[in-house]
């Protein structure tokens, strides 16, 4: 063992940064703004394919043919093995929105930072969190959250960021109750002042809302390190295995991250969406709320180039009529848009601004108990063709790779024919409907042409978890790892010191508590006490799957 080893080269602790900027700015030292919000997306894989436009298929025709769910009179709905259910794909969701923001005038800008930091719910830049704070005590506004684009998603994704709004919450009073105030020397406190000298009403805001928030994005990134993976990957959840951070996570990597433009692919899920959830989506416009906010970002840019101060306000306000004017078609009205973020189907109580706790429950239950839909070709809800399309364009606009090149960097067999792409275990026979689209738009020996984007979505997938396409399975992990181990947070903070004594605790579900259900269980019954009876507590040891499947598992 060589003492030049004892220190690392560049020091990556430092007790005055022991907070999250909130732009993600300041965690790989030597280089400050790598995954910080509003900088360029990395590309994982260079391509060697770059064909003209011309060559390239119609993404509406490759939409229409080889994405669109078909009518269940044509081809009957058939649901994941394992019982996932939307809940998992709701954390998927939140989990998508904290790390990619793509700038809708400019696929190549994520507008988020590149860290499971919950930047969805606090915002990725100072000016946006301070938005959701209240200034006092490091609470945040009741049932708020930061990013726009949530509200018109799932009522249970809607349901995860308000548990994450009111564990925020929950923490930050804790960390002022004199229990912890005495456990950590009065570090919080302007009230008591004992041993210490008083803080100022702010620098007690401020410390408060960092700790808490540190602690909140624990409790989350353990949800995801846990119950979320293992239910992917069709582990038992009430077992101790974990991917979490822990004594054994590499010690010498954290030289921060920057999410590469694939990976905002590999997550969109959208052939996953449930047969309830595929219902409700043909009563919204989600096409028009696409088209809005495109128009609204190539405005803004244009006029945020010019540095016109009255213009970039007038372009807001213009887009905030506009919303205006769609919200009657997702049933919402000019009062919800006044009280705080909204939820398609759900409305605050003008008194209190909050949603009320039965809501909150219905919201929660419709996505435990609906089902996923199998993945593979020909699942994507028609409703979100035009979302589709634009994600297709995106891609090779940003000179992404073939399918067979993203899986040729991923240690994994490049396909050599068609069938073999859409045959696997969930999917023994190939459907020559698939066969046929794929000759059609790539040519009949065209299997290295098949773009990664669709490509992975069309896959054959494995009938095991979550049930993907081999490719996005082996991605999602590599993703995760690397979210781990290049955050500095998660490697080296997650101690009594930077979370206290009574924060570290609370993230972890240690002991008895790892074995019986865990950590989400605890969250939810922490900030919802009312729900703490035996069948809810029983229930949510295993949140991602809808009940009918717990047990089999
Ligand atoms: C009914 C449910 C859903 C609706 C209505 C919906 C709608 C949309 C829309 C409108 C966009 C365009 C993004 C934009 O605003 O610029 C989008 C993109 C995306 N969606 Fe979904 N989506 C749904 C479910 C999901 C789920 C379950 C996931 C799971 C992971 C997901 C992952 C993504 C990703 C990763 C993007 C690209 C985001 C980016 O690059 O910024 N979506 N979706
Ligand atoms: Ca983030």
């Amino acid at each position: 063992m060589a003492i030049w080893d004892d220190l690392p080269k560049v020091n990556r602790q430092y007790p005055a940064m022991g907070h999250r900027a909130a732009d993600g700015s300041n965690y790989y030292i030597s280089n400050q703004n790598l995954g910080a919000a509003n900088t360029p997306y990395a590309r994982t894989i260079t391509t060697s394919h770059f064909p003209v436009k011309s060559e390239l298929p119609d993404a509406g025709q490759l939409f229409d043919d080889l994405m669109k769910r078909p009518d269940e009179s044509e081809v009957p709905f058939d649901g994941n093995k394992a019982g996932v259910n939307m809940l998992l794909h709701s954390m998927a969701s939140v989990i998508t929105h904290d790390i990619f923001k793509t700038k809708p005038g400019d696929p190549t800008i994520n507008q988020t930072t590149s860290y499971l930091d919950l930047s969805c719910l606090y915002g990725p830049t100072k000016e946006e969190q301070s938005q959701i704070r209240t200034g006092v005590d490091g609470l945040i506004k009741p049932d708020v959250f930061s990013d726009a684009r949530l509200q018109f998603q799932l009522p249970s994704t809607v349901y995860l960021l308000i548990l994450f709004n009111r564990n925020h919450n929950y923490i930050a009073k804790q960390l002022l109750t004199d229990a912890v105030n005495v456990q950590e020397n009065y570090r919080f406190t302007h009230l008591a002042g004992k041993d210490s000298p008083r803080l100022s009403a702010e620098r007690t805001d401020d410390i408060v809302f960092q700790t808490a928030r540190n602690i909140n994005i624990a409790c989350y990134t353990n949800v995801v390190f846990h119950e979320y993976l293992l239910t992917i990957l069709d582990v038992d959840v009430k077992g101790t295995y974990s991917l979490a951070p822990n004594e054994q996570t590499p010690k010498d990597a954290s030289y921060g991250n920057v999410v590469s433009a694939e990976f905002s692919f590999i997550y969109r899920w959208h052939s996953g969406i449930s047969r309830e959830d595929a219902d409700w989506l043909k009563s919204i416009p989600i096409d028009k709320y696409l088209k809005l906010r495109k128009e609204f970002s190539f405005q803004l840019t244009a006029v945020e180039n010019d540095g016109n101060e009255a213009a970039i306000q007038k372009a807001k306000m213009e887009h905030g009529k506009a919303m205006m004017g769609l919200l009657p078609e997702f049933g919402l009205s000019k009062e919800d848009y006044s009280l705080g973020p909204m939820c398609i189907g759900y409305h605050r109580d003008p008194a209190t601004k909050v949603y009320s706790n039965k809501d909150l429950l219905q919201m929660l239950t419709n996505g435990m108990e609906r089902v996923t839909s199998k993945m593979g070709a020909r699942k994507v809800p028609e409703s979100l063709r035009e979302i589709e399309i634009e994600g297709i364009e995106s891609a090779r606009r940003q000179g992404l790779c073939t399918l067979n090149e993203f899986r040729k960097h991923f240690r994994l067999k490049e396909y050599n024919s068609y069938e073999e792409m859409i045959t696997g275990p969930e999917c023994p026979k190939a459907d020559p409907v698939v066969i046929a689209a794929l000759e059609k738009h790539y040519g009949k020996d065209g299997i290295n042409r098949v773009e990664f984007y669709p490509g992975i979505v069309l896959e054959a997938t494995d009938g095991e978890g979550i049930s993907q396409g081999y490719s996005i399975i082996r991605a999602i992990l590599a993703d995760a790892i690397n979210l781990i181990k290049n955050d500095r947070f998660l490697v080296y903070g997650l101690n009594p010191h930077e979370l206290t004594h009574w924060g570290y605790n609370y993230y972890r579900a240690s002991g008895d508590e790892r074995q019986d259900g865990l950590i989400f269980k605890k969250i939810v019954l922490n900030c919802f006490p009312e729900w703490d009876r035996p069948e809810l507590q029983e229930r949510l040891k295993n949140p991602f799957r809808v009940s009918g499947e717990i047990h089999k598992v």
